[in-house]
């Protein structure tokens, strides 16, 4: 019998206790003694599950009231002096101070800077190394965690980030000369007396997380961590390390990372076969690889995807633990989730709702604790699952729920010239300027207004029946009223209907889409307090109707300025889901875009003249390794033509997409060829204009003015600073006027006054920069 282990179970618990818990105790309802008690019955509650399901290693210390990169900078004591720390060890409001910022009389510090782990939806607060960081052991959690486990009779393996992902996800001083190398040095001191602290206390087995060896490593930070290990070796002896890595294969470090002096080395065996963005797509290869290079070490086999919510197919993962197990013996193998169970939700047994066939073909985190048991043990012992899982896998390769010929046909049929606009913009331009009158620099918004408490309220009477569709209808009518009034009074140029009507942009689509289903409970920690309940794609998606038509038109009916149509992009569907593990997420995302593609249209038929595709995510969906970006990014801008190409010349298409740091892929978003662009930029100061210096993007774009989200309302003088500066770099005839994001998180207090200025802001502009349009050649100079 192989050993079977988990990597991280989620935090939040199945009912989202920890949200509510944390919650109350931020807004003083609850005590300190009552949000860590919580916290105590959770890990309790976790750890019993999880030897319940009959685990040989269960995790300690992946329960974190935050973040654990947030606790690791707690254990280490990397506390940024903002916070006033008087280096003991770190307090709870301490720590929260750093998570979210503190706001108290006239203290007004604030939160540490949060970024995606990696390409997941998990945010994590990025430590900050200061020029002259040091460490010290600030924090006893994973000690406590480890003796409360003991207490309850499990020895658990304790959790760390390790130190070469910590510090390759952390942020330098900017006046800082202090290399990679330099931090895990100073580290390697604090992490050895942790580690002989946890071998004290009777741990066997120590993971260290190093997700950083999936991407592309420096030869130096290698020579750094191998530092760290030989080190750990040498001072710890009797503490059998595991280095965990997840998220991808290791390919080029697969040699390096089994080569350091650990007991073993966990691998993802999941991320390949198209679920990924990666070409890593051969699990049985990577497998081979790493048998042949693990001689002498334990194999941790992450064969139950920690990121979905499908059951495992059991035959297709044991033959491959026995091919593992043939080779290097039965204790050398353990079986695992592919990473920590942290991103798939608690309980499909919470499901109440769900479609029978559709939950016999899901397993979310306590589901799959039972997959990994059941893989660690003798095929013989374990023919019932097999069987089960293997009707599973039949019912859902012949279900014609899942399968549609039309929708396959389609996509077969599809040609090149479907994901190409009729005519090169600058033919498009000029036809778009005959059919729409704009000023120059026009202003419009990203497509959401407040969702107010009243929206909020009318959807929820909706679903418990209360309210008929007629009234919800009715309700959401006026809501569009009011934001068109709203928009007229301002000023803006090109209005949009304010999305009153949308829970979620994901949500909105896939409600409406063939293909997806919807949990009740299927929760996944975005970060903090935060949960997201991504969608379900199962099937092949097509469209049964419009979608979004009779609100646009109902919306273009109430103004003579052009009226925005919203919809939300391929890519972003794909990327903001569970998409499903039995196709390659590209033809998932194809099939979208193709729903889309009707959508533009019809919208189009119904004579919306703009219509704006959001791609939020694109961004976040570039793969972790350089060398799939190309693949990657190629299938999105044509995804992106398909969804966009269907209308005339006159049609004007816009995209969205928020985040800053796009200069690594801009070529691409200019392939994408989306008549105007809006693009989150004001949090970083418009650093992304420097991108614009040196590449000239080709057509219309609206760089965001101001941060929606942040509640602070932008004066005229640094909305019009900010376009002064845009002018330097976007040719005058091309730029836009927006916000950074849509204002649906915001209140009108703050989006009027918001508003307001950034109009004011652009009549400004106008006064200061004429534009005269001398030809529909663009790239002659015209300005000033
Ligand atoms: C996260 S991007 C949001 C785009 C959407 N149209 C909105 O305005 O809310
Ligand atoms: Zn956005």
């Amino acid at each position: 019998m192989a050993k079977a282990t988990n990597l991280g179970f989620p935090r939040v618990g199945v009912r989202r206790e920890l949200k509510t818990a944390l919650e109350a105790y931020w807004k003083g309802s609850a005590t300190a003694v009552e949000l860590l008690a919580v916290a105590r019955e959770l890990r309790a509650r976790h750890w019993a599950l999880q030897r319940d399901a009959g685990l040989e290693h269960v995790p300690s210390n992946d329960f974190t009231l935050y973040d654990h990169v947030l606790d690791m900078s707690c254990l280490v004591g990397c506390v940024p002096p903002r916070y006033q720390w008087d280096g003991g060890v770190v307090d709870l409001d301490t720590q929260f101070a750093m998570a979210r910022g503190r706001q108290v009389g006239d203290v007004d510090v604030t939160a540490m800077e949060m970024t995606k782990w990696l390409d997941t939806n998990y945010h994590f607060l990025v430590p900050e190394f200061a020029a002259d960081q040091t460490f010290k052991v600030s924090s006893t959690k994973v000690f406590d965690e480890f003796e409360e486990a003991l207490a309850l009779g499990v020895v658990t393996r304790p959790v760390l980030v390790g130190p070469l992902t910590y510090v390759t996800f952390g942020k330098k001083a900017a006046d800082s000369v202090v290399s990679n190398g330099d931090l895990i040095a100073r580290l390697t001191p604090v992490f050895i007396e942790v580690l002989q602290r946890l071998a004290a206390l009777g741990a066997v087995w120590v993971q260290i997380d190093e997700p950083a060896l999936v991407l592309d490593c420096d030869e130096a930070d290698k020579a750094a961590a191998r530092g760290f290990y030989d080190a750990v070796r040498a001072c710890v002896p009797s503490l059998k390390v595991l280095v965990a890595t997840y998220f991808d294969t290791l390919r080029d470090n697969a040699a390096f990372t089994f080569s350091l002096p650990v007991a073993g080395v966990h691998i993802d065996l999941c991320r390949g076969e198209g679920q990924a963005n990666t070409s890593a797509n051969d699990a049985d290869a990577v497998l081979d690889a790493a048998v042949a290079l693990a001689e002498g070490k334990v194999l941790s086999m992450g064969v139950v995807d920690g990121r979905n919510i499908w059951r495992n197919d059991l035959s297709v993962s044991l033959r491959r633990v026995e091919r593992a197990v043939a080779a290097l013996g039965v204790e050398s193998v353990f079986v695992a989730g592919s990473c920590s169970l942290l991103h798939s939700p608690v309980d499909l047994a919470a499901e109440g709702k769900l479609d029978e066939q559709l939950r016999s073909w899901m397993a979310f985190a306590t589901q799959k604790l039972g997959e990994i048991k059941a893989l660690s043990r003798p095929r013989a012992e374990i023919g019932g699952e097999l069987a089960a899982s293997d009707r599973v896998q039949a019912d859902r390769r012949s279900s014609t729920r899942i399968h549609d010929v039309r929708v396959k046909a389609r996509v077969a049929s599809l040609t090149d010239d479907m994901a190409r606009r009729q005519s090169p913009f600058s033919v498009r331009r000029a036809a778009q300027r005959a059919a729409i009158a704009l000023p120059s620099f026009p202003t419009t918004t990203i497509g959401s207004f407040p969702q107010t408490p009243a929206i909020r309220k009318a959807r929820a009477a909706l679903k418990r029946g209360e309210l008929t569709e007629a009234e919800y209808s009715a309700a959401m009518e006026r809501e569009i009223q009011l934001v068109v009034d709203f928009q007229h009074e301002v000023g803006l140029d090109v209005l949009v209907h304010g999305e009153p009507e949308r829970n979620d942009m994901v949500e909105y689509f896939g409600e409406q889409l063939s293909g997806f289903t919807f949990t009740q409970n299927g929760w996944v920690q975005s970060y903090g307090s935060r949960c997201v309940k991504p969608p379900v794609i199962f099937g092949d998606v097509s469209r049964a109707a419009p979608m979004t038509v009779r609100w646009s038109k109902y919306a273009q009916s109430l103004t003579t300025k052009p009226m925005k149509g919203m919809l939300t992009g391929p890519i972003t569907i794909v990327q903001w889901s569970f998409v499903r593990d039995d196709q390659p997420r590209q033809m998932t995302s194809r099939q979208i875009a193709l729903a889309i593609r009707d959508e533009v249209v019809d919208l189009e038929v119904a004579g919306i003249r703009i219509i704006q595709i959001d791609e939020a995510a694109v961004r976040e969906g570039l793969p972790l390794r350089r060398a799939d970006w190309p693949a990657y990014l190629t299938s999105a801008v044509t995804d992106f033509g398909i969804a966009a190409s269907g209308v005339q010349d006159a049609t004007q298409i816009h995209t969205h997409m928020c985040y800053s740091e796009f200069n690594t892929m801009i070529g691409s978003i200019a392939a994408m060829d989306a008549d105007a662009i809006s693009i989150e930029c004001s949090r970083s100061k418009m650093e992304l204009l420097d991108a614009f210096a040196s590449f000239k993007y080709p057509n219309e774009i609206g760089p965001g003015v101001y941060d929606i989200h942040s509640p602070r309302v932008p004066t005229v003088a640094e909305i019009v600073a900010l376009l002064v500066k845009a002018v330097e770099v976007i040719d005058p005839r091309l730029l836009w006027v927006n916000p950074d994001c849509g204002l649906k998180t915001r209140g009108w207090a703050e989006v009027k006054p918001a508003l307001v200025a950034m109009v004011q802001g652009a009549t400004e502009l106008r006064a200061l920069v004429q534009v005269t349009e001398r030809s529909n050649e663009l790239g002659d100079a015209v300005s000033v």
